[in-house]
């Protein structure tokens, strides 16, 4: 089995392998079969104002490189990781049980925001503005932000860590990290090919631990953290963001999903189903831009459904690193009695089983790929992130009627939506509440798109030209009489 040389276990700070300061460690499991890969440091908030101090003490050198000195370390950190794409990938299923074709994806994905952001940085532009006053000139210039604060998920174990750390590390700034405690293995990784890549100490530090309250309590009450960029659920996101407030810390925040996944009577059946296997059952439906509504129009919501039920009865779910499976486990048991109960209600109240609807009877954390018809806005499945492999379908009548259910919801991340008229399509593009629309798609992100949302998913954006500038302050100059 290719596995990197070492699997870190230690937390890193000033550019330092450290253990928590009682020696304490916590397990971490293979979601597939529960078996411990390593024990790592449980730091807790201590240990943390000790990392944002070390970025503190890293911050002036950093920013005082040019956008090209550190875009050239960010270069060749990218190239480390493209390098050590296999056992990156061989990890990352190891810990987080996506797949690995998903997770040989996801390194070339978490590498393409470094490689981004290693050239956006050097496009940070300040700007010279008319004067509207005589004797005085107007120039503004960008600034990084300074010590940033970033909180990462377990479900993108390595890019969601490199689509904040990138744009940082680019604008200047420096990081304290905590990654989920269900997956801290790849993001110590990234770690030690930062420091391998001659990222300066104190710069990019990782603090690991089970006490997510601990650290964030330290992380959002220091006022040497000016911004803390955060992805996770919306329920946490707004906690830190009234922790924050205290210090008037700058905020990203990407948050909880429920993706409408529209099929209008024009749509191209097969193509819509293609887009629904990736839209819904990518990572086994744990990412935050899955559909978690697939609202299909009556003439062709019988014809759809059993095509998507054929195409999901094919899916095969098992260990990542034992055989080329579409399927992995969800990442803990709590994961799979949310499932269960999403589908228990909407069966008691009416929906119908075509594929699946069950928990593998396995070691791991399995759940079948599961497709339910005769699912209502009414149900728990239609209202709350499910973040598993079920896709409830629900009848609608008229493309208003669509466009009320999709935006009946808080959430207004990703929609995706199937169609071949376009005067439709511009109409609904632009009737859908979300910040992203994919169009007879059903993949739509990339690092060089503004990836984020709008209502209760989030503030900003990550990756794309914008996401670079959440790092960065605008300084106005105002020159008196130079003449
Ligand atoms: N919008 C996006 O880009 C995006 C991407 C991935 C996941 N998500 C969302 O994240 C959720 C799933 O991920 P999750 O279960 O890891 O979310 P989560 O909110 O439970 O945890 C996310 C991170 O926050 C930490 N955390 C939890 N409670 C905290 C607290 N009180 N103070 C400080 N830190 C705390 C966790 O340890 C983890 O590191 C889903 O809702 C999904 O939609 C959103
Ligand atoms: O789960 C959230 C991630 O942002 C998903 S994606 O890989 O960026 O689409």
């Amino acid at each position: 089995m290719m596995m990197p040389e070492v699997i870190y276990r230690q937390a890193f700070i000033n550019g330092q392998w450290c253990d928590a300061q009682d020696k304490s460690t916590y397990p971490v499991n293979n979601p597939a079969n529960g078996e411990v890969i390593a024990h790592v440091s449980n730091l807790g908030e201590t240990e943390t104002l000790e990392a944002i101090d070390a970025a503190r003490q890293a911050l002036p050198a950093w920013q005082k490189l040019t956008a090209k000195q550190r875009s050239q370390y960010l270069q060749t950190w990218y190239q480390l990781i493209i390098e050590q794409q296999e056992p990156l990938a061989r990890l990352l299923s190891l810990e987080q049980g996506k797949p690995l074709t998903e997770s040989r994806g996801e390194i070339l994905y978490g590498a393409s925001f470094i490689e981004w952001f290693a050239e956006e940085g050097k496009r940070t532009y300040g700007e010279t503005i008319p004067s509207p006053l005589p004797g005085r000139r107007i120039t503004t210039i960008k600034q990084p932000i300074g010590v940033v604060a970033a909180i990462t998920p377990w479900n993108f174990p390595n890019a969601m860590i490199t689509r904040k750390v990138a744009p940082a590390l680019a604008a200047g700034c420096t990081v304290v990290l905590k990654p989920a405690p269900e997956t801290p293995l790849s993001a110590l990784i990234l770690a030690a090919l930062a420091k391998k890549a001659g990222i300066p100490d104190g710069v990019f530090n990782v603090v690991t631990g089970t006490d997510a309250v601990a650290i964030g309590r330290a992380l959002t009450q220091s006022p040497v953290v000016r911004k803390l960029s955060f992805t996770g659920s919306t329920h946490v996101g707004k906690l830190l963001m009234a922790q924050c407030a205290s210090t008037v810390k700058k905020m990203s925040l990407e948050l909880g999903g429920n993706a409408p996944f529209i099929v209008f009577d024009d749509a191209d059946l097969d193509a819509a189903v293609t887009g629904a296997l990736t839209a819904k059952f990518r990572n086994s439906g744990q990412t935050c831009v899955c559909a978690n509504r697939l609202l299909v129009q009556d003439s062709v919501y019988d014809a759809f459904s059993q095509k998507l039920a054929s195409a999901v009865a094919t899916l095969q779910a098992g260990p990542a690193l034992e055989g080329d499976f579409q399927q992995g486990p969800l990442i803990n048991a709590a994961a799979v009695a949310k499932v269960q109960s999403h589908i228990d209600d909407a069966r008691q109240h009416g929906a119908q089983v075509l594929t699946g609807g069950q928990p593998y009877l396995q070691d791991g954390f399995f759940f079948q790929p599961t497709v339910l018809t005769g699912v209502t806005e009414n149900m728990l499945i239609a209202n709350e992130e499910t973040f598993g492999p079920v896709a409830p379908l629900i009848r609608f009548q008229t493309e208003e009627q669509a466009i009320q259910l999709a935006n009946q919801t808080e959430s207004g991340l990703a929609a995706y939506f199937y169609s071949r008229d376009i005067g439709r399509i511009v109409r609904v593009a632009e009737a859908l509440e979300c910040g992203m629309v994919g169009i007879n798609e059903g993949a739509i992100s990339n690092e060089s798109a503004p990836f984020g949302g709008i209502k209760q998913s989030g503030l900003g954006r990550e990756g794309s030209r914008h996401g670079i500038e959440d790092y960065m302050e605008i300084k106005y100059l105002c020159f008196g009489s130079l003449d």
